[in-house]
């Protein structure tokens, strides 16, 4: 799939635009602070209702301003599709094919993209938290169900700490509320946990040969799913569940004591091994980008699998971070079959036909121009 056109209106620092893009490669250029992630988070937040490096969606609406406006039209295989989105104080509104909306779990998952910007290299070495966004953006694109499946778990998760901190402050003594609460915030984690057992293998999957090539054959890359709680992936949902139960007994009463949730896919973790040694702790810078690099590569063909279809791809700002070897590895590798966004203040070192061949914009002040 590719973007056709992008229109914004008070979006961060730009006014109005309105920009055609082309369906290969598409380069940002502009000093810095003129608006070129900016660009590319609104095509994220077009895709994803969500942006990549803020929680708070008014910091996407320009300043003293109302709202802000985003709207795309997407090619794909079946024919052009027109999102738009509106971001106002009071929240969120999402058009697909000019039809309202109710859930954004129904919206997020109809324009597909992948990321790549500096922070992601935090996806290795950064905290958990980090790593169970991924987890969740990632599988949420492909998956409405696990997307309202995530949100349903975070409201029960809310009600159940409420609820513990009440008992924790003695203004309720009743437990009988508690357990309600706990048999459906455990059928909810166990599902989760299911759903993400299932990403991580077909993400480590893809992830292993690219990261083999990248690493010319020395490295194997190993991805683990680390559970607070001893589930496993040969488990079924059932198994879970009385996994779960058997934990909610044993630290009922420490949770009442904290007044908080102890377990759950919340607290759970991501480990990336290179030749059966932990990243984060033991790799290299380098092994830390490459497996940040392999991960993003793996995600465009997972994508693709899981869809039939290869999503945009938005490199903001990290092709100058790697060395000649990766960059070529990954031109080479979206050559010619994923429209990508790159961001740049200067194309002095990159130096590969893929970019000579591309379409290039100029970013000033909040205004951008085709240049070529
Ligand atoms: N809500 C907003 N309203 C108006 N301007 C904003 C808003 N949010 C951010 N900006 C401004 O947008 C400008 C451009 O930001 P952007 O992150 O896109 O820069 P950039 O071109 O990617 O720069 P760099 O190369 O340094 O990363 C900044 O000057 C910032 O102050």
């Amino acid at each position: 799939m590719h973007i056709e056109q992008l229109q914004l209106k008070n979006y961060r620092n730009y006014d109005a635009l309105e920009v055609s893009f082309e369906n290969k490669v598409n380069v940002i250029l502009g000093q810095n602070a003129q608006g070129k992630t900016n660009v590319m988070e609104s095509i994220y937040v077009l895709a994803m209702a969500k942006s990549h490096r803020t929680s708070n969606d008014k910091d996407l609406i320009r300043w003293d301003e109302e709202y802000a406006k985003i709207e795309g039209r997407v090619q794909k295989q079946h024919g052009s599709l027109p999102m738009q989105l509106i971001i106002s104080k009071k929240g969120k509104k999402a058009k697909c094919n000019h039809i309202e909306q109710q859930k954004l779990s129904q919206y997020v998952g109809n324009m597909n993209v992948v990321m790549f910007a500096p922070e992601d290299l935090h996806l290795v070495k950064g905290s958990p938290q980090v790593r169970r966004r991924f987890i969740d953006m990632e599988i949420g694109q492909v998956s409405p169900v696990y997307l309202h499946a995530i949100n349903q778990y975070q409201k029960i998760l809310q009600q159940r700490n409420h609820y513990l901190k009440l008992l924790q402050t003695k203004k309720q003594t009743d437990h009988t509320m508690l357990d309600i609460l706990t048999e459906q915030f455990i059928e909810m984690a166990a599902k989760i946990v299911l759903k993400r057992f299932d990403f991580i293998h077909l993400l480590e999957k893809w992830a292993m040969p690219i990261h083999e090539g990248i690493s010319r054959g020395l490295e194997t890359l190993k991805i683990v799913y680390k559970p607070s709680v001893e589930v496993s992936e040969e488990q079924d949902l059932s198994k879970m569940i009385s996994v779960y139960n058997e934990k909610y007994l044993k630290t009922k009463n420490r949770e009442i004591d904290r007044g908080v949730t102890m377990f759950g896919p919340h607290r759970d973790d991501l480990l990336f091994q290179v030749n059966g040694r932990d990243v984060q702790t033991f790799g290299s810078q380098g092994q830390q980008r490459t497996t940040a690099l392999s991960v993003k590569l793996a995600e465009i063909e997972l994508i693709h699998s899981e869809i039939g279809e290869y999503p945009i791809l938005l490199l903001d700002d990290v092709l100058s971070e790697l060395d000649d070897y990766r960059q070529s590895h990954l031109l080479n590798t979206i050559q010619g079959k994923v429209q990508t966004f790159v961001t740049t203040t200067s194309v002095d070192g990159i130096d590969h036909q893929t970019l000579k061949e591309a379409a290039a914009f100029q970013v000033e002040a909040g205004m951008l121009k085709k240049i070529q």
